[in-house]
C-alpha cells in the first residue's frame, strides 16, 4: 500500500526505514533486505518512508533515476508492502528536524533504519544520532564496490556519461526509463528506420548516446536500438528518447514503453546528410544485433 501521509498509515508499532531510496540500488537494497529482516524478526510490518521527487531533486535541481512509480515497483518487488511517499517541497524542506521525529512517533517507528549519510530537517541539521529519541537506530554503513560507496549521485554521473553498462553492476538491474509513444517528424519511416518517440519526465535522467536496449509493454518485448540526444542532422531540438525495435511492425502510438538501456553504442553525432545518418543506423542495428548474439 502507498501513502502520501503521516496519518494514513494504519497505527502499530513498524520499523520503519527512511531515506530517499533514488534509484533503489544495490546500497538500498542492501539497507532493506536487513530492516525486513528485522521487522520479520520483530513479526511487524516494514515501512519505507520515502520523498518524491528525492530531496536531492528537490533541492538541488538534479534529475532523478526514478519516479514514483518505478521506485515503487523496485520496493515491492523487493517485498516491501508498506512506503509513505511524501510530496517534498517548500514547505517539508523548511519543516524543522523536531517535527520530523514526530513523524516517526505518529508512525509508530520501533526501530529505525538509515543510511549513515542521513540527514533531514530545515538545514540537514538532524542526523542518525537524534533519530534515537524515537527509537532504536540502525545505521547501516555505505556499501562500497570497487572502493567507491554505491550512491545515487555517482550513479547519475555515470549516466550522464553514457556509462550504463557500470550504472547497471551499481543498480543491481539495467537503468530503465519508460514513456508513452508520441508522434515525432515522420522521418524514421523515411529513413527505413521507424523510431517510437517516448514522452519521458523532463526531469528523468537518460544516458546520452546511441544504446542497444530491450523494449516492452503491451505489445510484447523486442530488443532494439535507442538513441537519446536532440538529433542534430535534422536541426537538433529538445531531448529525445527514440527507439526503433528490432522485427516488429505496427503502430505504438498511445502505448507505454519500457527501455532498458543495455549497452552503449556510440555517441550521437551530426551527419552530413539523412542517407549517412541511415547508413549509421543500420550499423547501429548490426551492432546491436551482435550484442544480442543475433
Ligand atoms: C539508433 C538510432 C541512432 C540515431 N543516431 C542519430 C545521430 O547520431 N544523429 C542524429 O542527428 N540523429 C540520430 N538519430 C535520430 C534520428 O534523427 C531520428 O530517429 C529520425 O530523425 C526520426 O525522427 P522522427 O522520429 O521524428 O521521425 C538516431 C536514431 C536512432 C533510432
Ligand atoms: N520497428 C519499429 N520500431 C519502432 N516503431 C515502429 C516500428 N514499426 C512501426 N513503428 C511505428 O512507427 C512509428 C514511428 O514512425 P516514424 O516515421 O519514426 O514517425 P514519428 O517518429 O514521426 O512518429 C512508431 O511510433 C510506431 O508506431
Amino acid at each position: 500500500m502507498l501513502f502520501s501521509e503521516v496519518a494514513d498509515v494504519p497505527q502499530g508499532p513498524k520499523v520503519v526505514a527512511v531515506g530517499s531510496f533514488d534509484g533503489v540500488h544495490l546500497g538500498h537494497q542492501h539497507l532493506l533486505r536487513q530492516a525486513l529482516a528485522e521487522a520479520k524478526a520483530l513479526k511487524e510490518p516494514l515501512l519505507v518512508y520515502t520523498f518524491d521527487p528525492p530531496a536531492k531533486v528537490f533541492t538541488r535541481g538534479e534529475g532523478f533515476l526514478m519516479d514514483l512509480t518505478e521506485k515503487v515497483e523496485a520496493l515491492r518487488a523487493l517485498g516491501v508492502e508498506l512506503i509513505l511517499a511524501v510530496p517534498f517541497n517548500e514547505t517539508f524542506a523548511r519543516r524543522r528536524a523536531e517535527e520530523f521525529l514526530e513523524d516517526l512517533r505518529a508512525l509508530g517507528a520501533s526501530r529505525i533504519h538509515v543510511g549513515e549519510d542521513f540527514r533531514f530537517g530545515q538545514g540537514r541539521r538532524g542526523g542518525p544520532e537524534d533519530l534515537a529519541q524515537v527509537a532504536p537506530v540502525r545505521t547501516v554503513p555505505l556499501l562500497t564496490l570497487g572502493g567507491e560507496p554505491v550512491k545515487s549521485s555517482h550513479i547519475r554521473a555515470l549516466l550522464q556519461e553514457g556509462r550504463v553498462e557500470e550504472a547497471r553492476h551499481l543498480l543491481g538491474r539495467p537503468y530503465g526509463a519508460y514513456g508513452v509513444v508520441v508522434e515525432g517528424d515522420g522521418l524514421g519511416r523515411r529513413l527505413a528506420f521507424p523510431t517510437a518517440n517516448l514522452a519521458v519526465h523532463p526531469k528523468k535522467v537518460l544516458p546520452p548516446g546511441v544504446y542497444a536496449v530491450e523494449a516492452q509493454g503491451a505489445f510484447g518485448r523486442y530488443r532494439g536500438v535507442a538513441n537519446v540526444g536532440t538529433r542534430p542532422t535534422l536541426g537538433g531540438g529538445e531531448r529525445r528518447l527514440e527507439v526503433h525495435l528490432l522485427g516488429f511492425a505496427g503502430e505504438l502510438y498511445g502505448e507505454e514503453v519500457r527501455v532498458s538501456f543495455l549497452k552503449h553504442l556510440r555517441e550521437e553525432k551530426r551527419f552530413a546528410n539523412p542517407e549517412e545518418l541511415k547508413a549509421q543506423i543500420a550499423r547501429d542495428v548490426m551492432a546491436a544485433r551482435a550484442y544480442f548474439g543475433l
